[in-house]
C-alpha cells in the first residue's frame, strides 16, 4: 500500500484529473459516498452492538460492521484496514447448493441503516471551504440517502466555497438539507450523535486558525464520535505532527492513498481506525509519479521485496545452506545482548551462530545457550571487556562468516571508533550495526570519510542513536522520522532501521517501509538486540539488505504480539519471549 506526501497527492489529483481526464467532481463523489459509507458502517457496528443487533448483513451484502473505533495501543497495528474489510462466513456445501435451487435474490448493495437505527441518528458535517469540505457535503448527501438525519455546519461563509466544492454546496441547498455556519448561531452539539471532520484535508498548512480552531476544539470537547474526511484536521498530513488543536478521530477515511501523517506517531493516535477507500485513482500511477514509500504488509514483502518467510528455504538444504552469522558483542555487564542477539539470530532460521565476545566472559556463558559457538575475541586481561586490539581477531573470525552483527552489548572502549572503523572497510560481506556500534559511528566526526561498503549494511538506531547520528535532537527528528531515515540512507547508502513505534525501513535507493506489527509491550530492554539477531540472520539466509530489514521488523513486531497475548497483557513482555515467538 503506498504512503504519500500531500505534494505528491495533488500532483496525482492534478494527473489523473488534466491528463488522464477524470473529472474532479467524479473524484469527490467517490470520496464523499466512501465517507459516508464509513460513518454508517460505524454506525451500525457501535449503536447496533448496543441495540443487541447482529453486526453485520442488516441489509444488503455490503453492510458489513468493522472493528470498535478506538483501537487500544496493543491493537493499533491492526488499525489500518484497506477496503473492504467485508469477508463473510464461508459457505457451507450443502447452502451453496440451497441456494443455487433458488432463482436468483435481488440485493441492495448498499450500505443501508435499519431504519430504528438510522432514526436514532443526526450526523453534523463540518465544512471547510477546500475540496476537504466538498467531500463532506457529498458524504451528507449520501448519508441523507441512506436515511441518517445530517446538519451542514459551514466553517466559512457558504458563498467563499468555490470549483467543486461550490457545485455540492448548491445540490445539498437544493435538495434541502439543512445547513448553518458558524459564527451565525450557537450549536448544540448534544443534539448530534456523530460528527464528520470535513474542515481541512491535505491543502491545509499550519496549525488551524479562526473558525477551524474553534471547531476542532468543540468536536473534540463534543465526546461524540468523529470521523474524519481524509486526515483528522489539525494534523500534518506529511509528519504525523499534531497542531493545536487537532481532531481526535474514531475512524479516519483516508481518500486514494495513505497519508504520511497517518502511519507516524502522534497522528496514527489521533486518526483512530484509518480505512484507505479508493476514489478513482488507480495505484499504478503512484509508481509512475515516484511514490517510494510504501505500508509493510505482508504483501508489499512479497511483491516489492521479494521476502517471504520460505524464500530461501530448501527441502535439501543443510545448516551451511542458510548462512552463518558472527555476533560481535556482549561485555562484562551487557553480556545478554549478545546472548539475545545470537539466539534471535538462530530461531530466525540462519543455519550457525558464533558469538565473538571478551574472553574472560566465555567461560562464564558457556552452556547459556548450547546452540551457539562462543569465540574468545579479546585476551584474558581485558576484563570482560571491548578493545581496540580485538579488531584483527573478529576480522579472522569473520573470514568464515556470512554476515557481521557488532554492537548488542559492545560497551565504549578507547579507539572504539577506529575499531569500527576496521570492521567497517576491511568487512566485505553484510554488516550490521546497533547499539553503541552506532554511537561510535556517530562519535567517529564523520564517518561519510570511511570507505564505501558494497555489501548491504544495516544501521537500526532508536530515536536517540539516530538523533546522535543526525546531531539533531530527538523530538525535532520525531517530527519527521520518514523525512529523517530516507534522508540519511540515501545520504550513506545504507539501509536504516528507524526503530520506534511503526518503525520506518528506508533504503539506499530511496525507497521507504512504514512497519505496522508491534505493541507496547516491546519497549523493554533487549528486544533491539533481538532485532539485530534477525535482520543478520536473514542476511545471512540471502536476502538482500532492504528485505532482510523490512522483512526482520515485520516478524519482529508479529512475534512480539504473539508474545503479549500469550503473557496475557504487553506489560509483561521481556525480549526472550519474542525470540520465544519466532
Ligand atoms: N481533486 C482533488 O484535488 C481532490 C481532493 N480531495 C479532497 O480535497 C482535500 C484537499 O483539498 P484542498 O487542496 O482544497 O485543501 P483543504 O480542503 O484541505 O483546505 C484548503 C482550505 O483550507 C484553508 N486553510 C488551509 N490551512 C488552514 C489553516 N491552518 N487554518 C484555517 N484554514 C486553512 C485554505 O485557505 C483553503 O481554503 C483532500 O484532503 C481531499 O479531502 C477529494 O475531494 C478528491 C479529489
Ligand atoms: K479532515
Amino acid at each position: 500500500m503506498y504512503v504519500v506526501t500531500s505534494e505528491q497527492m495533488r500532483a496525482l489529483d492534478n494527473h489523473v484529473i488534466h491528463r488522464i481526464g477524470i473529472p474532479a467532481a467524479a473524484l469527490m463523489e467517490n470520496a464523499g459516498k466512501a465517507i459516508a459509507e464509513e460513518v454508517l458502517k460505524l454506525c451500525l457496528s457501535e449503536r447496533g452492538r448496543r441495540n443487541g443487533l447482529p453486526s453485520s448483513g442488516t441489509s444488503g451484502a455490503a453492510g458489513t460492521a468493522s472493528a470498535p473505533a478506538q483501537a487500544s495501543g496493543q491493537e493499533r497495528g491492526e488499525a489500518l484496514t484497506e477496503h473492504s474489510t467485508a469477508m463473510g462466513p464461508p459457505f457451507a456445501a450443502n447452502d451453496l447448493a440451497l441456494e443455487m435451487s433458488r432463482p436468483s435474490p435481488v440485493l441492495d448493495g448498499d450500505v443501508r441503516l435499519p431504519t430504528a437505527l438510522s432514526a436514532q441518528e443526526h450526523w453534523l458535517i463540518l465544512v471547510g471551504k477546500g475540496h476537504n469540505g466538498g467531500d463532506g457535503v457529498v458524504a451528507a448527501r449520501h448519508l441523507r440517502d441512506a436515511g441518517v438525519r445530517v446538519t451542514l455546519l459551514y466553517a466559512a461563509e457558504p458563498s467563499s466555497l468555490t470549483g467543486e466544492a461550490a457545485v455540492q454546496r448548491d445540490a445539498a441547498a437544493a435538495l434541502g438539507i439543512p445547513a448553518l455556519v458558524h459564527g451565525r448561531a450557537a450549536v448544540d452539539y448534544g443534539a448530534f450523535t456523530g460528527i464528520v471532520d470535513a474542515l481541512l484535508g491535505t491543502g491545509a498548512s499550519g496549525a488551524p486558525r479562526g473558525a477551524y480552531a474553534a471547531l476542532i476544539q468543540a468536536a473534540n470537547d463534543s465526546g461524540l464520535p468523529v470521523v474524519s474526511a481524509d486526515i483528522p484536521s489539525g494534523l500534518d498530513a506529511d509528519t504525523g505532527a499534531r497542531h493545536e488543536p487537532c481532531i481526535s478521530a474514531a475512524v479516519t477515511v483516508c481518500l486514494a492513498f495513505l497519508k504520511r501523517g497517518l502511519v507516524q506517531y502522534p497522528g496514527a493516535e489521533s486518526a483512530g481506525r484509518v480505512v484507505v477507500r479508493s476514489i478513482g485513482i488507480p495505484a499504478s500511477l503512484c509508481r509512475e509519479q515516484g511514490v517510494r514509500t510504501h505500508l509493510l504488509t505482508p504483501q508489499v514483502l512479497r511483491t516489492e521485496l521479494d521476502a517471504d518467510v520460505t524464500r530461501y528455504r530448501t527441502a535439501e538444504g543443510h545448516k551451511g545452506t542458510y548462512g552463518h552469522v558472527l555476533t560481535v558483542g556482549g561485555s562484562r555487564t551487557m553480556s545478554g545482548a549478545g546472548l539475545l542477539a545470537s539466539r534471535a539470530a538462530l530461531r530466525a532460521g540462519c543455519g550457525l551462530v558464533t558469538w565473538a565476545l571478551p574472553a574472560s566472559l566465555v567461560l562464564p556463558l558457556s552452556g547459556a545457550a548450547p546452540e551457539i559457538m562462543l569465540a574468545p575475541a579479546t585476551d584474558e586481561e581485558s576484563g570482560g571487556n571491548w578493545n581496540e586490539a580485538s579488531a584483527g581477531r573478529v576480522l579472522e573470525l569473520a573470514k568464515t562468516r556470512d554476515v557481521l552483527a557488532v554492537g548488542p552489548g559492545l560497551g565504549r572502549f578507547d579507539g572504539d571508533s577506529r575499531w569500527l572503523r576496521r570492521l567497517w572497510e576491511a568487512w566485505e560481506g553484510p554488516l550490521v550495526v546497533d547499539a553503541d556500534a552506532l554511537n561510535m559511528l556517530s562519535s567517529s566526526g564523520d564517518f561519510s570519510a570511511w570507505r564505501p561498503r558494497s555489501a548491504a549494511t544495516v544501521l537500526t538506531p532508536h530515536p536517540g542513536e539516530m538523533s546522535r547520528l543526525l546531531g539533531t535532537p530527538t523530538a525535532e527528528l520525531q517530527q519527521d522520522r520518514i523525512g529523517a531515515a530516507t534522508g540519511f540512507a540515501a545520504e550513506h547508502g545504507v539501509t536504516l532501521v528507524l526503530k520506534g513505534a511503526r518503525t520506518v525501513v528506508a533504503s539506499p535507493d530511496g525507497q521507504a517501509y512504514i512497519n505496522t506489527t508491534g505493541t507496547s509491550g516491546m519497549a523493554t530492554g533487549g528486544t533491539g538486540d533481538v532485532l539485530t539477531g534477525i535482520i543478520a540472520s536473514l542476511l545471512a539466509q540471502g536476502y538482500a539488505g532492504p528485505s532482510a530489514a523490512a522483512l526482520g521488523v515485520w516478524l519482529h513486531g508479529r512475534a512480539g504480539e504473539w508474545a503479549a497475548r500469550h503473557r496475557g497483557h504487553p506489560a509483561s513482555v521481556i525480549a526472550g519471549d519474542v525470540i520465544d515467538m519466532l
